[in-house]
C-alpha cells in the first residue's frame, strides 16, 4: 500500500468546507480507487463555516505552518489577489504543489505562478477556477489537445445565469434573486464581480490562454455586465424568440484574438439558451471535433469542491508515481494581437428611455440611419406614461456606428431621451 498524501487548506469558506465534506464523506471510495488516502493535515482560516466538521486535523496559527515538511499539497481557497498571491508564491518556494479555485489570481498573475512552479518542479491545479464543477480546464488542456480551437462561447458565471433565469421564470426583482444567490454561496465576496462581468472576464482570460496558447489577462477582456438588464429586455427577447444570457466569447482569427464578456440575445434553440439557473455551459468549436458543449453546476460548495478534489487526486497520483511535472507550465504562451471590437458587426437590441410624444421614433430613426443603421423591429411600451421604453432591434450594423449614434442621440436629443440607454448584441 502506498503512503497517504497530506494536504493543508488555507480558507474554510464555501469551497474549503465543500472539500472537507467530500474528503470525509467519500474517504473510503477515494482510498479504494487510489490505493491510498488523502489526509487533511492542517487548516488555516480566519473564520470557518465547518470547523466542527473536521476530524484529526491541526488548526494552524499562521498560514506558514501549511509549508511544513509533511504536507504535500496546499489548497488556496481564500480568494482575492494580494494575500493569495503571496501565499501561493511562498508555497511554491517551499516546493509545495498548489490547488486553487482563484480565477482573479490566475487571470492576473497566472503566468508568473506557472513559471515559478516550473522552476520549482511543482504542479498547479486550477480546475475549479473556471465553471465550478465542469472539468473544462482538463477538457481543453488534455482531451482536446489534438485540436486547433477556433472559438469558445460560454456561460461561466453561475450567479448571473441564476439571476437572468429567475427573472425570466419568476419575475422577482434583480436584488431579491441576487440575495438568494449570495445565500446559496454562488456569489463572489463582492457580488459586483459577478454582475458587472468581472468574474466572467477572469474566467474567459484563463480559457482563452489555454485554448489559444496565448497570453491573455483580465485587462485584455472587454467587459459588460447585467446590472442594467430589466424584465422588459427579457420579455422583448422572448417575444422575438431569444433568451438573454451573459456570455463569454473568445475566438482567434487571422492571428488576432477577441475575448469579451457581455449580455447577448441568443436564439431559443441554441444549446446555450437552454442552460438555466446556476448551471454553466461552455461550447468549444475546434477543427477536428467541431462543436462540443460541456454543461454543469458552475458555482456552489460541492460542485466546486469536486473540481478541487479532482486536482488533489491528479497531483497525489503524480507524487505517488514520483513524476510531478506541470505540463502547462512548460507551454509557451505567446503575446498576440487583439481584435478592435469597434470594427465588429452584429444585430443590436437597443432600449431607449424616451418621452412619450409624437415624432420621437422618427428623430431616433434619422440619427440611426445617418450611421447606416436600419431598424428591423421596434416597440414602444407603456404609452401615456411620461417616460417609456422604446425597444429597437437593428439589422446588422457596425459596433462603432451604433455607439456613435447612441452618443449623438443622448447628447443632441435630451428633450426626448431620458436615463441610460441599454445595448445588447444578438449572437450570430
Ligand atoms: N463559491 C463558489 O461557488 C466558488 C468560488 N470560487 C473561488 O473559490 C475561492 C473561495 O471562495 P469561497 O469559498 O466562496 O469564499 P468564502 O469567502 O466563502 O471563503 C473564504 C474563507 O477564507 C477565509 N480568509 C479569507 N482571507 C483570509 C486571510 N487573509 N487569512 C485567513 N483567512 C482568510 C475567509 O474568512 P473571512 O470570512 O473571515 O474573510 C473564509 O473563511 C475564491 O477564489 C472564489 O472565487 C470558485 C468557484 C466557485
Ligand atoms: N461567483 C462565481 C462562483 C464560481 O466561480 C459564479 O457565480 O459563477
Amino acid at each position: 500500500m502506498d503512503k497517504d498524501i497530506n494536504i493543508g487548506i488555507f480558507g474554510l469558506g464555501t469551497v474549503g468546507c465543500g472539500v472537507v465534506k467530500i474528503l470525509q464523506d467519500n474517504a473510503d471510495l477515494i482510498r479504494k480507487r487510489l490505493g491510498f488516502g488523502i489526509n487533511i493535515k492542517k487548516v488555516f482560516s480566519r473564520t470557518s463555516k465547518c470547523k466542527n466538521l473536521i476530524t484529526n486535523y491541526i488548526y494552524a496559527k499562521d498560514y506558514k505552518e501549511l509549508f511544513d515538511d509533511d504536507i504535500d499539497i496546499v489548497l488556496e481557497l481564500i480568494g482575492g489577489i494580494d494575500v493569495a498571491r503571496k501565499f501561493v508564491c511562498q508555497a511554491i518556494d517551499n516546493k509545495k504543489n498548489i490547488v486553487s479555485a482563484n480565477k482573479a489570481l490566475f487571470a492576473n498573475h497566472g503566468f508568473e505562478i506557472f513559471s515559478k512552479a516550473a522552476q520549482n518542479g511543482v504542479k498547479i491545479g486550477f480546475e475549479a477556477s473556471v465553471a465550478g464543477g465542469v472539468p473544462i480546464i482538463k477538457v481543453i488542456t488534455r482531451d482536446l489537445m489534438a485540436n486547433n480551437i477556433k472559438s469558445i462561447k460560454a456561460i461561466v458565471n453561475g450567479t448571473c445565469n441564476y439571476i437572468l433565469s429567475q427573472m425570466f421564470e419568476t419575475h422577482e426583482s434583480f436584488e431579491t434573486i441576487l440575495n438568494k444567490a449570495i445565500k446559496e454561496g454562488y456569489a463572489e465576496r463582492d457580488p459586483s464581480f459577478d454582475i458587472d462581468g468581472i468574474d466572467s472576464a477572469q474566467k474567459m482570460a484563463i480559457l482563452a490562454s489555454i485554448s489559444f496558447n496565448a497570453k491573455v489577462e483580465e485587462k485584455d477582456v472587454h467587459v459588460e455586465g447585467i446590472r442594467d438588464i430589466d424584465f422588459i429586455d427579457i420579455d422583448f427577447a422572448q417575444k422575438l424568440g431569444y433568451r438573454v444570457k451573459l456570455l463569454g466569447i473568445a475566438n482567434s482569427k487571422d492571428n488576432k484574438l477577441l475575448v469579451r464578456v457581455a449580455p447577448y440575445f441568443i436564439e431559443q434553440d441554441n444549446i446555450l439558451a437552454k442552460v438555466d439557473g446556476v448551471y454553466n455551459a461552455i461550447s468549444v468549436i475546434s477543427d477536428m471535433t467541431g462543436q462540443t458543449t460541456y454543461v454543469g453546476k458552475g458555482a456552489g460548495s460541492l460542485p466546486t469542491a469536486s473540481s478541487v478534489v479532482a486536482d488533489i487526486i491528479d497531483i497525489a497520483k503524480d507524487i505517488e508515481s514520483g513524476t510531478v511535472k506541470d505540463t502547462l507550465s512548460m507551454r509557451v504562451f505567446e503575446k498576440m494581437e487583439f481584435v478592435d471590437i469597434d470594427s465588429l458587426e452584429s444585430h443590436f437590441y437597443i432600449r431607449f428611455s424616451v418621452v412619450d410624444s409624437v415624432g420621437v421614433l422618427s428623430r431616433i430613426a434619422n440619427v440611426l440611419s445617418k450611421y447606416n443603421i436600419s431598424i428591423k423591429s421596434v416597440v414602444q411600451i407603456g404609452k401615456g406614461l411620461d417616460v417609456v421604453p422604446l425597444l429597437v432591434l437593428t439589422h446588422k450594423a457596425k459596433e462603432s456606428n451604433v455607439k456613435k449614434a447612441i452618443r449623438e442621440i443622448e447628447k443632441n436629443h435630451q428633450t426626448i431621451i431620458k436615463n441610460g440607454t441599454v445595448l445588447i448584441r444578438v449572437l450570430d
